[in-house]
């Protein structure tokens, strides 16, 4: 068993290589325009704690958006379905950062794992303490998860962020004018864009999305960290809202609960089976990593593990 999923992922490594210099690293945030375009990693945890690595599964990349995930995990564990209020559950069918969609629906993001939808997300998970107390609960939470200490915020790239902010801010004002923020737009957005710069490896990403394919229990620390129907219902969201407009086509190739980051990486839930990430900076038009979801459609087929086999 071991074997043949260390041969599918030497299988999908070699043919999401011929894929590296097609994708666009991402230029908006002047930090990551920096990265190596031919960089790929792929690290696959499995229950028992073995992870399987191969290429650049040791590098730290910006996870970006994949830190949403962590953020509605935390946010529903801390905050329970009031959560719902702020946030909906529904495809956005638009790029990330759209900001139409929410005068339409009153400041009511479609879900969180759009921009605007994540920062009502982090709102919620503020729940009255100051940014830093909360952006240290969730390095917290991604090191325990890891089972590394190291883990920290790139700076550089949280700067970056924060200066070529206005777009995440405007977000974040067009919800207050809605009454769908229960903190000022500073110190959320300022937690958000630490959030995103959080940087991590795919053998770290892996390791810390274990407990998303075990019932919201991580089978290291035998920690409950969500309850089960939890955790089935984010990685529904995260199937049906992961990849922004390019959701349908990740489910269509991969058949997996999958999250995409701007910085390049994919965190791919397998019920039951493991915990994979990716990551290569050239992004398809959506902002998903372009080799890496050619790695992930390959393994998935070849391991046979996309929930729809
Ligand atoms: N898709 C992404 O990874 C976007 C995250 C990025 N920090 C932003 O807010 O624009």
């Amino acid at each position: 068993m071991t074997d043949d999923l260390k041969s599918h992922i030497d299988e999908a490594m070699t043919l999401a290589a011929a894929h590296l210099g097609r994708g666009r690293v991402a230029d908006y945030i002047p930090a990551l325009a920096k990265v190596d375009p031919n960089k790929l990693g792929f690290a696959l945890a499995l229950p028992d704690g073995t992870v399987h690595t191969s290429g650049d599964a040791d590098e730290s990349f910006s996870i970006q958006s994949v830190s949403k995930v962590f953020t509605l995990a935390l946010a529903l564990r801390r905050v329970g379905s009031s959560l719902w209020d702020s946030v909906g559950r529904e495809p956005s069918g638009s790029a990330f950062n759209s900001i139409v969609q929410l005068e339409n629906e009153q400041g009511i993001p479609r879900n969180p794992l759009i921009n605007a939808g994540a920062i009502a997300t982090t709102d919620r998970l503020i729940d009255g303490r100051s940014g830093d107390a909360t952006i240290d609960e969730i390095v917290d939470f991604m090191r325990a998860r890891a089972g590394d200490d190291s883990i920290g915020i790139d700076f550089d790239v949280a700067f970056s962020e924060s200066e070529t902010g206005a777009r995440n801010r405007s977000l974040a004002h067009f919800m207050d004018a809605f009454g769908n923020l229960t903190h000022p737009v500073e110190p959320v957005v300022g937690v958000y864009f630490r959030q995103c710069a959080i940087a991590m490896s795919c053998r770290q990403l892996a390791r810390a999305g274990l407990f998303l394919a075990m019932e919201g229990r991580d089978p290291l620390t035998g920690e409950q960290l969500v309850e089960p129907h939890r955790a089935r219902r984010i990685n529904a969201i995260m199937m049906l809202c992961g990849h922004y407009d390019n959701s349908g086509e990740f489910a269509f190739r991969v058949g997996l609960p999958g999250k995409s980051g701007v910085g390049g990486g994919i965190l791919c839930i397998a019920p039951g089976q493991g915990s994979i990430a990716v990551w290569s900076p050239g992004l398809n038009e959506a902002g998903t990593s372009l080799a890496g979801a050619v790695a992930l459609e390959h393994f998935a087929y070849a391991a046979g593990w996309s929930v729809f086999d």
